[in-house]
């Protein structure tokens, strides 16, 4: 699939889209976007000044390189690993390259509308058959997933698979010892979120000790494709979960009250819904393009005894902070028990 590209000057500004089924890439510095997306082929470069911004800018396509070739297994085919799916699919990579095994046949129909090419209920089969395997059932599904996967594949060809686990709560080191002996088995944990759907994942991931770089370097590079995982330490892995996981939901939740505030106070119900998801969508986009303090933007808002302070007071004497910060550490705790 093409994509357009633009780069921009900061690493962090980086930000994909996707417009009428094409890629639109707003990346780094000139020059090391590609070293960034090291599967996508640039073609047709064009070097513009951007004058407001004073600086130049490269608009260009890019294609997926042909000689990706990974066979990606997706144990379980849910919400999470059709997300992860669908955003691969919608960057370039084929369906063909991508296996999942589900139990139900209404999963199995789902995984074969999102262009999954190999699709089957062979847990076994699916190993065997791919190089990198994610582990994508409930975390409470996954202990009889990895014996059923020791008892029934070669250990020798355990220990060429990569397994990816996007399990809440599940550490590298307790997968592996699962599999096998833990020190040659081949673990990472990710913890992606859903909007990776839209090439936009937040997220992160952590490997053992022993994980070749070789192979952390695959992972990365292949969700490079549908945004950027911070490299973070195993024990972050919970925060990161409540946050990037979990916190979709929140956001939606807010969403809903923000909405529901408007029609109370007889705004039509579609037009509330439409303008507080581009209301948040439009404060995240500035938050990130400025980079300033959270609170400095607030204060921008928060004109002296306008309509903002007295509902951010109102927010405060709801707890408001103090609820979202005991939502992060609830769901901290549920995954430490998972
Ligand atoms: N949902 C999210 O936003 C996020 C989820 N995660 C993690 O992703 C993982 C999956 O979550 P989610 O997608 O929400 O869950 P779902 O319940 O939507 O999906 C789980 C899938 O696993 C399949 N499954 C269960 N047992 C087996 C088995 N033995 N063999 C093959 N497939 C099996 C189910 O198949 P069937 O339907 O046929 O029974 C189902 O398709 C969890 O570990 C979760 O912690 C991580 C980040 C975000
Ligand atoms: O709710 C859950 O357990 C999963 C993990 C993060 C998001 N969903």
């Amino acid at each position: 699939m093409d994509c357009l590209l633009f780069e921009e000057k900061r690493e962090r500004e980086r930000d994909i889209n996707f417009v009428g089924g094409r890629m639109v890439l707003v990346a780094c510095f000139t020059g090391t976007a590609f070293r960034h997306l090291p599967w996508l082929v640039p073609h047709n470069r064009k070097d513009i000044f951007d004058s407001k911004k004073k600086r130049t800018v490269s608009i260009c396509s890019a294609r997926l390189q042909d000689n990706f070739t990974e066979r990606l297994g997706f144990i379980g085919c849910g919400h999470m690993a059709g997300a992860i799916i669908r955003g691969f699919i919608a960057a370039g990579i084929p369906g063909d390259l991508i296996h999942a095994t589900t139990r139900t046949q209404l999963s199995a129909d789902n995984a074969k509308q999102l262009g999954v090419g190999h699709i089957s209920s062979d847990n076994r089969h699916l190993v065997e058959s791919c190089d990198m395997i994610f582990l994508a059932v409930k975390p409470q599904s996954l202990d009889p997933v990895l014996r059923q996967l020791r008892e029934s594949v070669n250990s020798e060809v355990l220990y060429q698979k990569l397994f990816v686990s996007i399990a809440a709560g599940k550490t590298c080191e307790q997968i592996a010892s699962q599999l096998g002996e833990s020190n040659r088995v081949r673990v990472l944990r990710v913890m992606p979120n859903l909007p990776v759907a839209v090439g936009h994942v937040a997220g992160a991931y952590c490997a053992d000790r022993h994980v070749d770089p070789k192979d952390i370097d695959r992972v990365v590079k292949l969700f490079s494709l549908v945004g950027q995982l911070e490299q973070v330490d195993e024990n972050c892995m919970e925060a990161v979960t409540a946050l990037c996981g979990s916190g979709p939901a929140f956001v939606y939740m807010f969403l809903e009250a923000l909405a529901d505030g408007a029609v109370r106070q007889g705004l039509n119900r579609k037009v509330a819904n439409r303008l507080a998801l581009e209301m948040v969508y439009g404060a995240s986009k500035l938050a990130k393009k400025d980079d300033l303090h959270f609170a400095q933007l607030r204060n921008q808002v928060e004109s002296p005894a306008g309509t903002t302070v007295y509902g951010t007071a109102a927010l405060e004497s709801g707890h408001f902070r103090t609820a979202i910060i005991h939502a992060i550490q609830e769901a901290v705790q549920r995954a430490k028990q998972l």
